[in-house]
């Protein structure tokens, strides 16, 4: 829901001793909000804090300065609220797939009897097309399979967020693609708010409403907020054909390649930048709403 503040990331910064030589700051004064059932991806290269600042808003780590507000309120810990999906997925190994995920519904409901836990639980691993395989363990599973037992443990919580760190890098690109579409439709229906990382700007442009530009570490910068102006209703398979796509893509790999290691070199030579309210830019050309009512046109001509 736009407009409807659910998360507000408040000057916070991540500082690491130095041996006998004060302190590496990983990022500082960084400042974001997501609203509810927004889908935002972070993207940046390695080392700038992705997983730090995941990690903060999963409560696992603290801010060395600034705090982090959830629905109104300081997070100090972690929270079933906030469900983490890892790149690794961190499953347990003696139980079966219906144990993990039924583990963490009980932790959700401890007052839940045997029988609405494990229905509760088989709901989601069905939802994420594992309902044949509840009672394996994950050494007889693929990594795609563990990984969609990670997806459905995390939404069987029902938490107000879900945080994802990388959770698709280590699959083959079909297994990837399938699971993006099942994570896609899954957080669109159910209107989830998720805050994930990725390497992949494709993959940021797929699923994310908003993509977070984050500078080089040391020192790492959110540098912008990326609007993706895409239509919501998008097919992974279409996005190249969508109006708008290339200026996105093109914006996003610039970052990446170019200002990404020169923003702090921008800030040095006067550029105009608040750590508080970062840039919302949306990089589509003007043409492209009027290229869309041409390409339209064009194909119903073509086709009467
Ligand atoms: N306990 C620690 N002590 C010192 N430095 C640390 C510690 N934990 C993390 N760092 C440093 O913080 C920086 C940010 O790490 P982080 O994992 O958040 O980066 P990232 O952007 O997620 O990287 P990647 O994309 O490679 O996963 C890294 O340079 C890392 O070496």
């Amino acid at each position: 829901m736009p407009g409807d503040r659910l998360i507000s990331i408040e000057g916070i910064a991540r500082r690491y001793p130095r041996k006998g030589e004060g302190e590496l700051t990983i990022f500082e004064d960084l400042w974001l909000s997501i609203d509810r059932g927004e889908f935002v991806c972070i993207i940046g290269h390695s080392g700038c804090g992705k997983t730090t600042v995941l990690n903060i808003l999963a409560g696992l780590d603290t801010p060395s300065a600034g705090v982090v507000i959830v629905d109104g309120k300081e997070i100090d810990g972690p929270s079933l609220d906030r469900a983490v999906i890892f790149q690794g997925h961190a499953l347990l190994p003696w139980m079966s797939v219906l144990g993990n995920v039924a583990y963490a519904v009980s932790a959700r409901h401890p007052k839940w009897s045997r029988a609405k836990v494990r229905e509760h639980a088989m709901r989601f691993i069905e939802l994420v097309g594992l309902g044949a395989a509840a009672n394996r363990r994950p050494a007889e599973l693929s990594g795609g399979m563990k990984q969609r037992v990670g997806i459905a443990r995390a939404l069987s919580l029902e938490p107000k967020t879900l945080l994802m760190d990388e959770p698709f890098s280590a699959l083959d690109a079909l297994t990837r693609g399938t699971l993006q579409d099942e994570v896609r439709r899954i957080c669109v229906t159910s209107d989830q708010t998720v805050l994930m990382i990725t390497h992949d700007v494709d993959e940021a442009i797929y699923l994310a409403d908003k993509i977070v530009l984050m500078t080089n570490g040391p020192g790492a910068r959110v540098a912008e907020v990326v609007k993706n102006t895409l239509p919501r209703e998008r097919l992974r398979g279409e996005l190249h054909r969508l109006p708008g796509y290339y200026e996105l893509r093109n914006h996003l790999m610039d970052f990446l390649v170019t200002r990404s290691a020169t923003f702090a070199q921008e800030l040095e030579n006067g550029l105009e930048w608040d750590a508080r309210s970062p840039p919302l830019v949306q990089p589509v050309s003007d043409a492209a709403p009027a290229l869309a009512q041409a390409i339209e046109t064009e194909t119903g001509r073509t086709a009467s």
